[in-house]
């Protein structure tokens, strides 16, 4: 890509979320990367070049030296900076304004700073000169918090009981973010059983909300409707995915291609990419009380098993285990943030060597893992611990990006990419999106959500009335049944 021959029609509209939005090169497996901000900043206090270079470099320096070394290498891209033409960014961003979502529209892109970030465009998958003609799938999940808080420092019982996502369900209908509640529980993607993986999608493909997204070639062809009222047509999906799971012995039911479809997602989210399969793989196990969550859909009996656990590397693995680093819950945090809060206010210039906005370095990382167990009082105790929880809420609001290609059955796949649940064979390969760091400010805003979310679960999990059952779900009986064995 030559950086001075930028050209605004060789890239289009990709996808967006809170903070960045992104395009996508019209013949390159490349994606650019900007940021946003309120209206309102923009007009107002625009940055200098330099700060908003320094931010983007931030994320770029988060990604590459805290959250891939957390992560795992194999899963995280963290690109590179790029300093673009202000009149390609000017030109972008008039040329994709109309297809971006209603929703996303209270804010703007950055057409200021000329910084970004170039990634690989994960829809697709290289080489991508397989046999086969079909293009590839791609599943986006956002997973969010996959455990229950165990901390001492927690006051309210339903937080031990109910997971964040269930509760704040409530909160998002009351305050219409989303006009359905979802029956999708991140416990049941964590729990490593694969009949919870395979409800926890099901449900997901019932209401996507931001929490999934699929691909074909590169193009969206399944996610939230921008018109939140409409759900997605689930029939269209099977259309699309019909090829890839049509066997050439006759009809296949709705029920089939979507159960094998699911099957495919969970055997990635569950591949450690160790072909030698025959020894016990090692597992990520979580106490029984933390892994179950009193509002999923599942039959309690389902539930009462836990989960086999995880495969020690498998994707959803790494993730749970940095999320696990939040082990006070942001009201044990909380004290220790005021007591990072109040040294600072008599030591400024600490702020810097206690790196507390970065530089995100191997020194940052190191703060992270070598913080104390116990509080021993000291300023270098809350600051790990803030930092700990930091990096926790990015893996909290993560997404995973899983892409599949078709492939033949005498072409010869690195073990890693190979993945066969189902009858159909196909390459994958399992990327984490969405590293950015969590600001240290944030943390008060955190404390009163927090609270919100659960004093609105208390109020109306009485007045709510139960989800009715859903036809998804009936049908998952029938759907069980055709596990194949892996
Ligand atoms: O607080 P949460 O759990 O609602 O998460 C926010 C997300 O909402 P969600 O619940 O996933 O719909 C929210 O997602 P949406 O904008 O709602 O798609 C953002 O990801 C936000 O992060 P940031 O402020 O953009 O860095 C997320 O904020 P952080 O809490 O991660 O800072
Ligand atoms: N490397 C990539 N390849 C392909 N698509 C990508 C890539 N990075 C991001 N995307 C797409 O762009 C969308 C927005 O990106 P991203 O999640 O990073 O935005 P965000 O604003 O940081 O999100 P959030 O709302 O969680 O803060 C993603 O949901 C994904 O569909």
């Amino acid at each position: 890509m030559e950086l001075d021959k930028m050209d605004e029609n060789d890239w289009k509209y990709h996808g967006e979320g809170n903070k960045s939005l992104v395009v996508s090169h019209i013949q390159h497996s490349r994606v650019l990367r900007l940021l946003k901000y309120p209206s309102e900043d923009a007009e107002n206090t625009h940055q200098t070049t330099e700060q908003a270079f320094q931010h983007i470099l931030n994320i770029f320096e988060y990604s590459r030296n805290v959250m891939k070394p957390l992560l795992g290498e194999k899963y995280v891209h963290s690109g590179e900076v790029v300093k673009l033409p202000l009149d390609f960014v000017r030109q972008l961003s008039l040329k994709i304004q109309q297809e971006r979502p209603e929703l996303r529209c209270d804010k703007v892109m950055d057409t200021f700073s000329g910084c970004g970030l170039c990634l690989p465009n994960l829809t697709h998958l290289s080489p991508c000169h397989f046999g086969d003609r079909r293009p590839p799938l791609c599943v986006e999940i956002k997973p969010k918090c996959g455990f229950l808080p165990f901390s001492r420092h927690v006051t309210k019982d339903c937080k031990r009981k109910v997971c964040r996502f269930c509760m704040h369900q409530h909160f998002k209908l009351a305050n219409g973010k989303w006009n359905r509640l979802s029956r999708y529980c991140p416990l049941d993607l964590f729990s490593g059983s694969k009949q919870r993986m395979y409800v926890a999608i099901m449900n997901l493909l019932e209401e996507p909300q931001n929490n999934l997204k699929i691909f074909k070639g590169g193009e969206l062809i399944y996610s939230c409707k921008d018109d939140a009222k409409q759900q997605p047509d689930l029939d269209e999906l099977v259309q699309h995915l019909w090829p890839y799971f049509h066997h050439g012995n006759g009809h296949q039911s709705s029920t089939t291609v979507l159960s094998e479809f699911i099957q495919l997602i969970c055997s990635a989210l569950l591949s450690t990419g160790d072909s030698n399969r025959s020894g016990e793989q090692r597992k990520v196990q979580l106490a029984e009380s933390r892994v179950l969550c009193e509002a999923s859909p599942l039959h309690r009996d389902l539930l009462r098993n836990g989960g086999p656990g995880l495969p020690k590397d498998c994707v959803l693995a790494k993730i749970l285990q940095t999320q696990m680093m939040d082990n006070l819950d942001i009201e044990g945090l909380y004290p220790l943030y005021k007591r990072v809060e109040q040294y600072l206010e008599e030591f400024p210039k600490e702020r810097n060597r206690l790196q507390m906005d970065g530089p995100y370095d191997a020194g940052f990382l190191e703060k992270v893992k070598t913080c104390p167990a116990e509080d021993d009082r000291s300023i270098e105790y809350a600051v790990g611990k803030v930092l700990q929880y930091r990096v926790a809420m990015t893996a909290k609001d993560c997404s995973i990006m899983i892409t599949f290609a078709p492939c033949g059955e005498d072409e010869k796949l690195q073990p890693h990419l190979e993945i066969q649940p189902t009858k159909s064979r196909f390459a994958s390969s399992v990327s984490i999106l969405d590293l950015d760091p969590k600001p240290y400010e944030s943390i008060p805003h955190q404390h009163k959500l927090d609270t919100k979310i659960v004093n609105y679960y208390l109020m109306s999990k009485h007045a709510t009335q139960e989800l009715p059952p859903s036809s998804l779900y009936t049908e998952r009986q029938d759907c069980t049944l055709l596990f194949h064995p892996v």
